[in-house]
């Protein structure tokens, strides 16, 4: 019989997951567990340690993206958690691709089921830092803006509003008008790229970023490949039109925008750039440091109906 692990980040989706959970803890069959994560990271201890115990169990992470990509570091590796998220944040990418649950009814179903499939996961490191992603890890303008936005003391004021998105909106034109773009170094299985005037480079396990922008549209989590985003090359102005087409896919089709398949990624900037894996900050990379990226061969276990 497997165990339920219920995991709630109260501070995800401005409330919104502590919301979900209210109204989930009053249909959810007995017995379950639940565990309130208290600040960043938390949920990263936690699951490490529901991993050590040999019990199969069902972990039902409620939050968005960051909660979620915390709960699967924790448990990597392990094949008796399974993991599976109830979206509940702000941005919820992992949801538009993998497996998530809505209800009661939904979580009874995956306790009551033996199937299970294997999912990869994405590795960063860099001199300072390991890291690893589900979604996707990136470095330049838009770690630049998840790193600002994270900081921004108008999201918390707008938060109390519900309207937490009109800071972000900010933070984008101010970075817009600010980021100054770098060249870079891009080496996929050993082949050198050497690219100018780089915005950013994105490196994908599974299409969406950024709260529903599908950047990538090729990357499937289930094959052996990754994909690279760059956009290099482009005005102030056409960047912010580009954004626009990503939600609709149509921006591959830009000059600015170049896509590269692989297994394995190397690349360095002229300058000192930041990163951020499935959208939360991951340090900064100096100038001519090496971040490398491959697909872990960890993998996390997601449920099947
Ligand atoms: N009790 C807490 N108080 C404040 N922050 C917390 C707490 N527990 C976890 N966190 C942190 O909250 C951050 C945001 O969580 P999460 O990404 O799940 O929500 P979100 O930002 O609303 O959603 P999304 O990433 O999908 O936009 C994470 O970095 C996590 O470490």
């Amino acid at each position: 019989m497997k165990r339920l692990v219920v995991v709630v980040n109260p501070a995800a989706g401005n409330g919104q997951a502590l919301k979900k959970w209210h109204q989930l803890e009053k249909q959810l069959a007995k017995p379950y567990e639940v565990f309130f994560s208290e600040y960043h990271r938390h949920a990263v201890e936690f699951a490490q340690k529901i991993s050590q115990d040999a019990q199969p169990t069902l972990l039902v992470a409620i939050g968005g993206d960051g909660t979620v990509h915390e709960v699967i570091e924790g448990c990597a590796g392990s094949t008796h958690v399974e993991v599976v998220a109830l979206s509940a944040g702000s941005g919820n990418d992992f949801g538009r691709t993998f497996t998530t649950v809505k209800s009661a009814e939904e979580i009874d179903l995956l306790m009551q089921s033996t199937i299970s499939v294997q999912m990869r996961i994405g590795q960063l490191s860099t001199p300072l830092n390991r890291a690893i992603f589900v979604n996707n890890a990136g470095y330049g303008f838009d770690a630049k803006v998840v790193y600002a936005a994270n900081r921004s003391i108008w999201k918390k004021r707008f938060n109390r509003y519900g309207v937490g998105k009109v800071a972000y909106y900010g933070v984008v034109v101010k970075e817009l008008l600010t980021y100054k773009p770098s060249s870079l170094h891009l080496e996929i299985d050993g082949r050198p790229h050497q690219i100018p005037d780089v915005w950013f480079v994105v490196v994908c396990n599974q299409s969406y970023f950024g709260g529903g922008m599908k950047i990538s549209p090729q990357s499937n989590p289930v094959d052996e490949i990754l994909e690279a985003t760059v956009v290099s090359n482009i005005s102030r102005w056409k960047l912010l039109v580009l954004f626009g087409t990503v939600f609709i896919g149509w921006h591959t089709k830009l000059k600015a925008v170049q896509s590269f398949s692989g297994t394995s990624f190397r690349f360095r900037f002229a300058h000192a750039t930041i990163g951020h894996t499935d959208g939360e900050f991951c340090g900064e990379l100096l100038p001519h440091e090496w971040a490398e990226v491959s697909l872990k061969p960890q993998t996390w276990a997601m449920p099947v109906k």
